[in-house]
């Protein structure tokens, strides 16, 4: 009967719609159409009030999950720019799934300090990634789950850290020792690789630079950067960066890594790398147990790690190479990146790096080298700094993070076990916080009367937030800042202008900038550099004379 009574409906609307000019029944149709979809958005609305009233909070959007594989053909080759686009369509917090994981992401400041600042310890965890297990001897702090002993770890590595760099006046000079010796011996590697109106790669030499700091800090000792087993050792950041950023097939789709394939060749890299880097730090763990004299200062990192380890029983003998590994793995990585940047930045802008060396010979003068003292007194070069931070992004997402518990952002439901996609990228270039988002421009960070705005550069987010921040900002920065100002009072940087002044980038947990070359040299003399480094050698040999006398 009821289809009966339908069916003579519908004869009636056919003829009646026959009987229309065509323009009319387009109109009713497009009527009906919208009439219809009005009624959806207001069922919607409904039975989300009603889920609210019981208490029930509804998943984030996100696209089409495809079966097998899920959203991970949707990242491209640029995840992070990937996920901005996303955002603009489901908003800040979103969700996708790879391969068998359910990750959401979060985008904009708003939704990331929500996440990791008020709501810490939900979101501190790190999911149990396959390629995880595989860091530091699958005990590594950074990609370890959170827990009471984590925690224990994090704090002992945070003050041990700054116990050994910037902590005190006096470690804070050891660093700065270290550091212009490094400097030093890359200024004169960068002059000589440029002679004759040369054009060299410089990512090597940097990452030497930066790993040599680290391994004095960590080691006591450096190495020269004709040693091919260290350079073996660390120059393979961009394997490591690429199998574990955020969306990296490794851990999406490890079912790949049964075929020959591009996903199984990274992960075997990844797996070597680990498996040779664990190795050397463990070596130098044995040597520093062996020769550790009771009631002797800590000559390093290591001993007082050991020391630290023997005083407090919960933290294992095995947890002390695991989390030096972290520290010298993750300060070179991100450190010669950054450098690398700031390079580029230097040759792309003549005239901001003409503004550097004008601010740096006005402040410091031509008879000294800057020192860490000059710091405040150099905003350009800081604003250069932060502006080379913000722009490049270079770690665009944080290590992935994983929910602990179920919790609630911005009203949605995130259960326990969730996989967090944090992009600070969307942070550093979000256009209702910075002008011009996409320009190059260090005097953003100015205010009228040339200071640094510490409210703006406090916005630059790079090291993340919350319980997972990186236990390295404050090294990094004084690195970087001596480093730079360094080099742009010793030389001048030229670009080569047979290259593409595109600024392209490998993905990965840092973005590297595709291979540059440039034209290093010198602006006078290196005798600055050199006597520092002499005054400094001989401060150390009378330093380690009243050592042995005490002993
Ligand atoms: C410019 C240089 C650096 C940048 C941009 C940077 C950035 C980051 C980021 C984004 C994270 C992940 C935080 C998260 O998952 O939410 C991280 C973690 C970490 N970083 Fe750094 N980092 C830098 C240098 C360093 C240095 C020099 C060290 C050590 C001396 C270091 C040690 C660590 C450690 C141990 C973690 C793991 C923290 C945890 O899981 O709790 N980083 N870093």
């Amino acid at each position: 009967m009821e289809a009966a009574c339908n069916s003579m409906a519908l004869e009636r609307l056919g003829a009646a719609l026959r009987g229309l000019p065509p323009l009319q029944s387009w109109l009713l149709l497009l009527l009906g159409l919208l009439a219809a979809l009005h009624l959806g958005k207001l069922l919607l609305q409904q039975q989300r009030r009603r889920q609210r009233r019981r208490g029930q909070r509804r998943a984030p959007p996100g696209p089409f999950p495809w079966p097998l594989i899920g959203n991970a053909a949707q990242l491209g080759s640029a995840p992070h720019l990937s996920f901005a686009r996303l955002a603009g369509t489901y908003g800040a917090v979103f969700q996708l799934r790879l391969g068998r994981w359910p990750v959401v992401v979060l985008n904009g400041e708003r939704a990331i300090r929500q996440a990791l600042v008020r709501q810490g310890a939900a979101f501190a965890g790190r999911p149990p990634f396959p390629s995880f297990r595989l860091v530091s001897g699958g005990r590594s702090l950074a990609f370890g789950a959170y827990s009471e002993l984590w925690r224990l770890r994090r704090r002992a590595a945070h003050a041990t850290l700054r116990a050994f760099s910037t902590g005190s006046p006096a470690t804070r000079r050891l660093l700065e020792r270290h550091l212009l010796g490094e400097a030093r011996a890359l200024v004169a590697l960068l002059v000589r690789g440029s002679a004759g109106g040369a054009f060299l790669d410089p990512s090597r030499v940097l990452v030497v630079a930066v790993a040599n700091v680290m391994s004095a800090l960590c080691f006591g000792r450096r190495y020269s950067h004709g040693d091919g087993e260290f350079l073996r050792l660390v120059g393979r950041n961009e394997q490591f960066g690429r199998a574990v950023g955020a969306g990296s097939l490794v851990d999406a789709l490890p079912w790949l890594r049964r075929f020959p394939s591009p996903v199984r060749a990274a992960y075997r890299a990844f797996r070597d790398l680990n498996r040779d880097f664990y190795a050397f730090v463990r070596g130098k763990f044995l040597q520093h147990q062996r020769s550790l004299r009771p009631g002797a200062a800590p000559r390093d990192m290591m001993d007082a790690f050991i020391r630290l380890q023997r005083e407090q029983p919960r933290l294992q003998l095995e947890h002390v190479p695991a989390t030096v590994t972290d520290i010298f793995g993750a300060s070179q990585d991100t450190l010669s990146t950054a450098l690398q940047w700031l390079l580029i930045f230097l040759i792309r802008y003549p005239n901001v790096q003409a503004k550097m060396q004008e601010e740096v010979d006005r402040i410091v003068g031509r008879d000294r080298l800057p020192c860490a003292e000059d710091q405040p007194h150099l905003p350009y070069i800081m604003a250069f700094l932060y502006e080379s931070m913000r722009f490049s992004s270079f770690v665009p997402v944080t290590i992935p993070h994983a929910t602990t518990t179920n919790t609630f952002i911005m009203g949605y439901l995130i259960p326990k076990d969730t996989v967090i996609f944090v992009n600070q990228w969307s942070v550093n270039h979000d256009p209702a916080k910075w002008s011009n988002p996409e320009d190059f421009d260090p005097t953003r960070f100015l205010d009228e009367n040339g200071f640094i705005n510490k409210d703006l550069t406090s916005s630059v987010m790079i090291f993340s937030l919350g319980k997972r921040r990186c236990i390295g900002e404050e090294l990094s920065k004084v690195q970087l800042f001596l480093f730079t100002s360094i080099l742009v009072h010793q030389c001048n940087f030229i670009a080569n202008p047979n290259e593409d002044p595109k600024m392209d980038f490998t993905y990965g947990l840092t973005i590297k900038p595709k291979p540059f070359t440039l034209n290093v040299t010198l602006r006078d003399t290196m005798d600055l550099l050199d006597q520092a480094v002499q005054r400094l050698q001989a401060e150390k040999a009378a330093n380690d004379n009243q050592l042995s006398g005490n002993t």
